[in-house]
């Protein structure tokens, strides 16, 4: 068939001839870009505020390269036809030129791209159609379109498979990929939500949430100027998601998002895991309890004291300190901090006393010179400065001779004073605060009193321990009650795989940001066995309050409705309240494959091998109980198949997974239900699971 003959080549090339005129203005504006980059880093700077301006002006010109480099790939992968007979192209980014009034290409952030996600044939909103593009590298490869307005296709319209169907079923490559020419209406009304506050969006295994969440945070970028110049912080479970999803928002030319693990926000790396119940009690808002009142007991909790000053001793009251304290907390700085206002106030309280001394001292020795001699010193002394020709000096008092300025200078340099400030509100230290609590069985009943002795007991440990992953939040807590709130914060945070975080790391979380705008995205049936939360209202009222709009995702994405079938007993048992989603593709039947307890390796090394033949160049996963990894590391199963341990598998996807023991699963771990059902579900094509022989599930 010739191309003229084939409406669709023929629509290919039509589409073609625009997005090289696209490609080309991005290649010059990006190559402008560089060359003004290079201008300006060439440029020599003669004074400070010229190198400031150039470093200011460099650092705009890489960002915007950033995004004119992110936007390469799929510039353009959609289109509008207005029922006006208006169209517009819809991409990464916007593109205008000042010779047309439409712009050539509309962000697909922007107001103007909304109808390209969310109308549909019931609400048309004013669209004939909506086109889809796939591109190649700059070649359009297939157009698709859907008609809106209920009219019948023309010669120009190429009906055909959904754009999304084809994103489904394409190839895992490790990455995920930014769902933005496809994003389904459900997910788009989330990510351009007007909403500034708290929003929660949860639903089954591979509904979308990470895709919401993702480009919510590129939307915040577009959308919310003030949000996106304080920063915008995206916060995951482990390194390995992060990695999967670090493509994500680059690909929409954002290059500027933080991607961060609990860890990586505290800036400590323990590689030690701790006992779960240990986990859960370090993970419980108690523990920020314990740490805030062994802070309080460091400042100044009984406060008369005595002081030397040179040959004087000067004693201050409870109430002289504990005003000092009050006020000194009340600045609401960090303990360290706060430390120098007391000690300011200290000062105030100690050079008032001393002048009163003074004053009582110097009146004591004037009344006995009047005794003595008949003469008032005070009086004589202003006659005598008149006689001088100072006709205003007053009668001096006896303070007037005090200089409290010089006296204060003096005591806030004074050795004793520091002593005495330190005795009464000692320098601490994060990790040692936390280590007092931890090491000291009298300590932690002090501070811990909620907890049983035995769970006090299962917290202590020795001084030469190392710090474990549970240590982190409690690291971070001591950190900001002593030293203030994080140096480093954003003006809007996702948290992806939200379920799984403790009220400990929430409040690490929440301390981030400080205007408590953020898109928070989970599914409980998949939470981990340290979370102890149940619901949203559970884990989030004690830190944004019992306020935040809840979405719910519906459709998954990834697993076809055979393999969401297997989970549903599963699912019953671990979430019997949650509706189960359902799937828009259909596929293989899983299988199970039998094995003996001696014969795993051989019989996941085979199916492997089956997979690969069958299926060349997909991803497969091999997904196992953390005690097998080693096993089937060292057969060189990882050269076939990722292998991923069921406790880190959450988030991630393969084309094609082997669950290896669903008992060892279960059973590694309390909740080990959940970690199964999180296995179960990261194939987007086929799942095989190998059932050992002798063992139950
Ligand atoms: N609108 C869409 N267009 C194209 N692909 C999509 C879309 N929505 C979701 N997907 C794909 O579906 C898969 C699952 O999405 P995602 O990982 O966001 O789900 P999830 O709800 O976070 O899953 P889980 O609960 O397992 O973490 C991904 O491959 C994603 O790219």
């Amino acid at each position: 068939m010739s191309q003229i003959d084939d409406p669709a080549a023929c629509q290919v090339e039509f589409e073609q001839a625009h997005v090289s005129t696209l490609y080309e203005l991005l290649t010059e504006r990006l190559s402008e870009a560089q060359t003004r980059l290079a201008d300006v880093l060439k440029t020599p700077a003669e004074s400070a505020s010229e190198t400031h301006e150039r470093e200011v002006t460099a650092q705009r010109l890489a960002k915007e390269i950033g995004r004119l480099e992110g936007a390469e790939n799929g510039l353009v992968f959609g289109r509008i036809d207005r029922a006006d007979g208006t169209t517009l192209r819809i991409g990464r980014l916007g593109m205008q030129t000042d010779e047309e009034d439409l712009p050539l290409l509309v962000d697909w952030r922007a107001n103007a791209a909304r109808p390209f996600y969310e109308a549909t044939p019931v609400h048309p909103m004013s669209l004939r159609r909506r086109r889809h593009l796939r591109l190649e590298e700059r070649t359009v490869v297939a157009v698709s379109d859907e008609l809106l307005d209920g009219s019948a296709p023309t010669a120009g319209d190429v009906v055909g498979d959904g754009p999304l169907m084809e994103a489904l079923s394409a190839r895992r490559t490790g990455r995920m990929q930014a769902a933005v020419a496809t994003l389904q209406a459900e997910q788009d009304e989330i990510v351009r939500s007007t909403h500034r506050g708290v929003s929660v969006v949860q639903g089954g295994p591979g509904t979308g949430k990470t895709v919401v969440a993702l480009h919510r945070a590129a939307y915040v970028l577009y959308a919310f100027p003030r949000a996106a110049e304080h920063g915008v912080l995206v916060v995951g479970p482990n390194a390995r998601f992060l990695e999967y999803i670090s493509q994500v928002l680059p690909s929409l030319g954002e290059n500027d998002v933080v991607l961060a693990t609990c860890q990586e926000l505290a800036g400590v790396f323990p590689d030690t895991a701790e006992p779960l119940d240990v986990a859960r009690l370090k993970g419980s808002s108690a523990m920020a309890d314990a740490l805030a009142d062994m802070v309080r007991c460091h400042q100044a909790p009984s406060g008369s004291f005595t002081v030397r000053i040179g040959h004087e001793t000067v004693r201050l009251h409870d109430e002289v300190v504990a005003t000092a304290r009050d006020a000194a907390v009340a600045t609401g700085l960090g303990h360290n901090p706060a430390r120098q206002v007391f000690k300011e106030l200290l000062v105030d309280a100690i050079t008032d006393a001393l002048e009163r001394s003074t004053g009582d001292i110097l009146e004591q020795i004037d009344a006995e010179v009047a005794i003595l001699t008949g003469t008032d010193l005070d009086r004589a002394t202003a006659a005598d400065l008149r006689h001088l020709g100072f006709d205003d000096a007053p009668a001096t008092g006896p303070a007037d001779e005090f200089d409290a300025d010089a006296v204060r200078v003096g005591l806030l340099d004074d050795a004793h004073i520091d002593r005495t400030v330190e005795t009464l509100w000692p320098r601490l230290v994060p990790s040692e605060l936390v280590r007092a609590l931890l090491t000291n069985s009298d300590t932690l009943a002090e501070h811990l009193p909620g907890l049983t002795k035995d769970e006090r007991s299962r917290l202590l440990r020795s001084s030469e321990d190392s710090w474990t992953d549970a240590d982190v939040p409690l690291l971070d807590e001591a950190a900001s009650l002593l030293d203030g709130p994080p140096q480093r914060t954003y003006g809007y945070v996702v948290v992806d795989e939200a379920q799984e975080l403790t009220a400990m790391q929430w409040r690490m979380i929440v301390r981030r940001c400080p205007g408590k705008a953020m898109t928070l995205v989970g599914d409980f049936a998949q939470a981990g066995p340290v979370t102890t939360a149940r619901d949203w209202k559970e884990a989030l009222s004690p830190h944004v309050g019992p306020r935040f709009n809840l979405h719910t995702l519906t459709v998954s994405y990834r697993t076809t409705q055979e393999i969401l079938e297997t989970t549903r007993e599963l699912l019953a048992r671990i979430a019997p309240d949650q509706t189960p989603t359902r799937s828009l593709r259909r596929g293989e039947t899983p299988r199970t494959v039998p094995t003996q307890p001696d014969a795993i390796v051989a019989t996941v090394a085979r199916e492997l091998q089956t997979q690969t033949a069958a299926h060349p160049g997909e991803l497969l996963g091999v997904i196992c109980a953390e005690s097998r990894l080693d096993q089937l590391t060292a057969a060189g199963i990882g050269e076939h198949a990722r292998i991923v341990p069921a406790s880190e598998a959450r988030g991630l996807e393969f084309d094609g997974v082997v669950v290896v023991s669903p008992e060892e699963i279960v059973t590694a771990r309390p909740g080990g239900e959940k970690d199964l059902y999180v296995a179960l579900t990261r194939a987007t094509k086929r799942l095989c699971t190998i059932a050992v022989q002798g063992q139950g599930c």
